[in-house]
């Protein structure tokens, strides 16, 4: 299989991007024409919801069916969640830095010191 090439990361970086932006200006968007405000407005455990429901049909996905159908249900799991975050008020930035302060940490050499801690 190809190496994930850095330009398919960046544009889905700036998809993300234009997809959080259009999620928060649904905020106060009508939930009878936007699905995004219907969702906002129906709260944080129905966002909740979608997302364990979004992230099993992208388990699946991976486990059976074909690569378009993962990059479907992953696509349908990304928006789910930009608007579970926005539904928490978790900014993009703070997830960045959850992820940023990982860089370069072996998961397993981070298990083995929480591990040690117990
Ligand atoms: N990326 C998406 C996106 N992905 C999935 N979905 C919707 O998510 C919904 C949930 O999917 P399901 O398969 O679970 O459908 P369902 O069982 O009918 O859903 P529920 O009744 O359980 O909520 C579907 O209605 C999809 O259309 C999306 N809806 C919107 N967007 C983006 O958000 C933008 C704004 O959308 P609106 O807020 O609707 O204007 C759009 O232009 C898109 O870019």
């Amino acid at each position: 299989m190809p190496k994930q090439e850095l330009g398919s990361a960046q544009q889905l970086n700036a998809l993300i991007a234009i997809l959080a932006r259009t999620v928060d200006e649904r905020v106060d968007g009508n939930p009878d024409k936007s699905y995004t405000a219907r969702l906002l407005r129906s709260g944080e455990i129905r966002c909740a919801k979608k997302i364990a429901e979004e992230g099993a049909e992208v388990a699946l996905a991976i486990a059976a069916e074909s690569r378009k159908d993962v990059a479907a249900e992953t696509a349908d799991l990304l928006f789910h969640l930009l608007v579970g975050l926005r539904a928490r008020g978790v900014p993009l930035d703070m997830v960045a830095e959850a992820l940023a302060e990982r860089r370069g940490v072996s998961g397993i050499a981070e298990k083995a010191a929480r591990q040690t801690k117990a």
